[in-house]
């Protein structure tokens, strides 16, 4: 793999760590508006939390993009700290919907503290190390956890909360793992161009999948090559963070089918990436899958294996306009970087073959 040119175009600055712009232009370079043959346009695709600016963080690493200036350093110690301190606010704030008491009174008061007037320049402090890490470990809040389907509450938060004596030292210095780990959620877009030989470059593309956010796919969809729509397979018992009455699979599903039948991605090679594998086979040990799915066999639903077929068959019924020939399923855990990088690489021969035979 050749060089690598990275250029965030995130109007709204929303989403911008580790990279080096490369324009000015905030519709992506050129590829956004004339088609260029040498390049290979790929769209991450899918609904909010789905894991596609992880999966984009993790190509960015593996193509040897770190983090390189002090002004990213000091931005990614804040985002993380903010997941830490979003995560212990609706923890706290779930113990009084749910009517858990927290136990000591210690953490009665921690919490009272994080509701009210906690922010991330605090956290620079071990005492807040010690403070937050029994809030997390006592029993009203752990109780809250298990329950965490019933509000909204990232996948990192349990990371975060053992993680807590490096993040808030003054030395902090964060890990590539935090970077993975943490979420901001995509507001904008942002790229990233690499070459992948015959004189070839792939520009994968990063868009926010939130409702708000999706009203801006449309400017993408003339100039695809290929599209990665990604699905979370641990999100059967959630519901949406931008609507808590609607199911995040019917969403998915919703999104998946307007976005493969469409007129434009007609024949384009097409990548189904049911992500958040590691999360969803600790899930299924603990939840019941069937429950959500009337037509899944419950005698099955311990069985990674089922779920996933039973899954991918809900996904491909949805397709009615695109050739089935040029659709490819696979699994993926975007938190681990050596699989991302398999799965990464076969989506890339995928997409390359698919163009050979065009
Ligand atoms: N455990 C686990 N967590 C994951 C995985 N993929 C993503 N995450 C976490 O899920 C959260 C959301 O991931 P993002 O990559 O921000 O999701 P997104 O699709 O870009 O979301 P939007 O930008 O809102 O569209 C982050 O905290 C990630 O660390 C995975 O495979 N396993
Ligand atoms: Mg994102």
């Amino acid at each position: 793999m050749g060089n690598i040119v990275v250029s965030p175009h995130d109007k709204e600055g929303q989403h911008h760590m580790m990279a080096t712009p490369t324009s000015n232009n905030p519709n992506g370079g050129s590829a956004a508006t004339a088609k260029n043959k040498s390049e290979i346009t790929v769209l991450l695709l899918g609904a909010g939390e789905s894991g596609k600016s992880t999966l984009f963080k993790q190509v960015q690493f593996f193509h040897g993009v770190g983090i390189t200036h002090d002004q990213e350093r000091i931005e990614l110690i804040e985002i993380v700290r903010l997941n830490v301190l979003e995560n212990a606010k609706n923890l706290v704030a779930a113990t009084q919907h749910l009517n858990i008491p927290i136990e000591q009174p210690e953490n009665r008061e921690t919490a009272k503290l994080i509701i009210n007037s906690l922010n991330t320049n605090d956290l620079e402090d071990p005492s807040w190390s010690k403070r937050l890490y029994s809030l997390w470990k006592d029993a009203g809040i752990q109780k809250a956890y298990e329950n965490r389907e019933k509000f909204q509450l990232y996948d990192s938060t349990e990371y975060l909360f053992e993680n807590l004596d490096r993040i808030c030292s003054d030395k902090y210095v964060p890990t590539v793992v935090d970077v993975i780990r943490t979420r901001t959620k995509t507001i904008g877009i942002t790229d990233m161009k690499f070459d992948v030989g015959d004189g070839k470059q792939l520009r994968l593309v990063d868009v926010g999948g939130q409702r708000n956010e999706r009203r801006k796919w449309i400017h993408f969809f003339n100039t695809v090559d290929a599209v990665v729509f990604l699905t979370s397979l641990s999100e059967f018992d959630l519901n949406l963070y931008e609507d808590n009455g609607y199911w995040r699979v019917k969403e998915s599903l919703r999104v998946f089918n307007e976005v493969v039948n469409n007129a434009l991605f007609y024949k384009v090679p097409f990548v189904l990436l049911f992500n958040k594998r590691d999360l969803f086979e600790k899930k299924i040990a603990t939840k019941s899958f069937s429950k959500y799915f009337s037509g899944f066999n419950e005698a099955e639903e311990k069985n990674p294996v089922a779920c996933i077929e039973y899954m991918t068959k809900l996904f491909l019924n949805e397709i009615t306009e695109h050739p089935l020939d040029t659709v490819s399923v696979k699994t993926l855990s975007a938190i681990d970087h050596d699989n991302s990088k398999q799965v990464f690489e076969e989506v890339k021969q995928f997409i390359m073959t698919q163009q050979h035979r065009e």
